[in-house]
C-alpha cells in the first residue's frame, strides 16, 4: 500500500505523472508477487548519491538508504545507475533500514560519458540546467557549447547565467561595454533560444532573476567548473550560508572544489536545486544527430556547401566555413569525433586500435626503406 502525499512531495518535485506512475509500479509488483500489496511503500526522491549509500527524502526529512542487491545487480547488467533526482520506492523494515527496491523511470535525465566511453547518469528528473560561468577566466565558449550538447536531448531546459558580474569592470560603464562585447560573442555561438543572465551571485536579488525557474515542484540543477560560483549561487537561492564556498585561485579564476557531492535541497519558494562538484569538462552522452541539434546554424548552412557531402573541413565553397566562426566549427568537429568514438562498441575499438597499428608498421617500414636498412 503506498500513500502519496502529493502537497508534501510537490515540494520535492513531484509531477502528477510520476505519481502516477507510482502507482502502477506498484500494482506491477503486486500481480508479482501478491503480498507487496498489503506492504508500506514510501515514495522518496534521492538527495545525495555516496558510493555504498544514499540520502533519500520524503518531504519532511531526510535519512539513508541503500539499494537492494537485486537493484544493484540489475543496474550493473544494464549499465546505469542510481543518480540524485531520481525518485525511488522504499520500504523501512526496522527503524534504521530503509531499503530502495525500486527506481521510477525518469523522466529527464542528463548523462555524461568517461574517456573510456562508459556512461554515468548525472541527475534525473530535472526540469531547468543552469549553465553557470564565472565572466572571469573561467569563461569559455567552448565550454558553453559543450555543456548545452550535454543537455541538448535529455529533455531539460538549458539556461547560461554567467556570475561575477560584478568584476567585470571598476565602473558601470567599463561592465556595460564589457558586457556588450560578451553579448556579440554569445549571439554569435548559442542558439537564439537559449536565455542568458548576468549577475553577481553573491546578491540576493539572484532570486529575483532566477524567479522563472524557481516555482513550486520545479527542479534545477546548476553544471559548471569548479569556483564558477554554483555554491555561491545555492547560498543566495536558499537565503543562508549552506553550501561551502571557496576562494578561487587568481592566475586562472578556477576553484578548490569545494562541493564534493551533487546534492538536492529545496528551496523555500518550492523548487529543488541540485548542486554539483565543479567539472570543466563534462562528455557529453548524445549521438552526431542530437549534436546537430545544438549547431543548428551548421546544420541549415550544410544545405548551402558546394558539395553535397562537404564535412565543412577545408572544402571550396564550403558554406559553414564561410559564415561560422572558426573556433565554432572546429568545437563541433571535436565534439563529434568525441560521441563518433563513444559510440563504437569494443569490437569497433579493437579494430580501430589494430587498424592505427597497422598504420604506424607501415610507416615504420616505409622509413626504414628509406633509409636504405
Ligand atoms: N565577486 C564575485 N565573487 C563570486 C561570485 N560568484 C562566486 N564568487 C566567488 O568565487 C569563489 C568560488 O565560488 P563557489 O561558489 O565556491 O564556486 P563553485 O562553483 O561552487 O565551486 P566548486 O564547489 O569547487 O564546484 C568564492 O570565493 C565566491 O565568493 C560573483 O558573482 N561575484
Ligand atoms: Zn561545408
Amino acid at each position: 500500500m503506498i500513500d502519496i502525499d502529493f502537497e508534501r512531495l510537490r515540494a520535492l518535485g513531484l509531477h502528477a505523472a510520476m505519481a502516477q506512475a507510482v502507482q502502477q509500479l506498484i500494482a506491477d509488483f503486486a500481480s508479482r508477487t501478491p503480498e507487496f500489496a498489503d506492504q508500506d511503500w514510501q515514495l522518496m526522491r534521492v538527495c545525495t548519491v555516496h558510493r555504498d549509500r544514499l540520502q533519500v527524502h520524503d518531504g519532511v526529512s531526510e535519512r539513508s538508504a541503500i539499494p537492494l542487491p537485486r537493484l544493484i545487480k540489475q543496474h550493473a547488467l544494464d549499465g546505469t545507475s542510481i543518480a540524485v533526482g531520481d525518485w525511488v520506492l522504499t520500504q523501512t523494515p526496522e527503524p534504521d533500514r530503509c531499503c530502495i527496491h525500486a527506481v521510477l523511470p525518469p523522466v529527464t535525465r542528463i548523462n555524461r560519458r568517461d574517456a573510456d566511453g562508459s556512461r554515468h547518469a548525472v541527475v534525473s528528473n530535472v526540469d531547468t540546467a543552469l549553465l553557470v560561468m564565472g565572466l572571469d577566466l573561467d569563461f569559455s565558449l567552448r565550454r558553453l557549447e559543450r555543456y548545452l550538447a550535454l543537455v541538448q536531448g535529455s529533455g531539460v531546459w538549458p539556461v547560461v547565467v554567467l556570475t561575477k558580474l560584478d568584476t567585470l569592470g571598476d565602473t558601470a560603464w567599463a561592465r556595460s561595454e564589457r558586457l556588450v562585447d560578451i553579448a556579440r560573442q554569445l549571439r554569435e555561438r548559442l542558439p537564439p533560444e537559449v536565455i542568458v543572465h548576468a549577475l553577481d551571485a553573491r546578491s540576493p536579488e539572484v532570486a529575483q532573476d532566477l524567479a522563472p525557474y524557481l516555482g513550486l515542484g520545479q527542479t534545477l540543477v546548476l553544471l559548471g567548473s569548479s569556483g564558477a560560483g554554483k555554491s555561491t549561487l545555492t547560498n543566495s537561492l536558499a537565503g543562508m550560508g549552506l553550501q561551502d564556498t571557496g576562494p578561487v585561485r587568481e592566475h586562472d579564476s578556477r576553484g578548490r572544489h569545494t562541493t564534493t557531492a551533487r546534492t538536492l535541497l529545496p528551496l523555500l519558494s518550492g523548487a529543488c536545486l541540485i548542486d554539483t562538484p565543479g567539472v570543466r569538462s563534462l562528455r557529453p552522452d548524445a549521438d552526431v544527430q542530437t549534436l546537430s541539434a545544438s549547431f543548428t546554424d551548421i546544420q541549415a548552412l550544410a544545405g548551402q556547401c558546394r558539395f553535397r557531402n562537404c564535412q565543412h573541413v577545408n572544402e571550396p565553397g564550403c558554406a559553414v566555413l564561410a559564415q561560422v566562426a572558426g573556433d565554432r566549427v572546429r568545437n563541433f568537429h571535436k565534439l563529434k569525433r568525441e560521441m563518433q568514438r563513444d559510440q563504437q562498441t569494443p569490437l569497433d575499438r579493437q579494430r580501430e586500435l589494430a587498424r592505427w597499428k597497422q598504420i604506424g608498421r607501415a610507416g615504420h617500414e616505409r622509413a626504414k626503406m628509406k633509409r636504405g636498412e
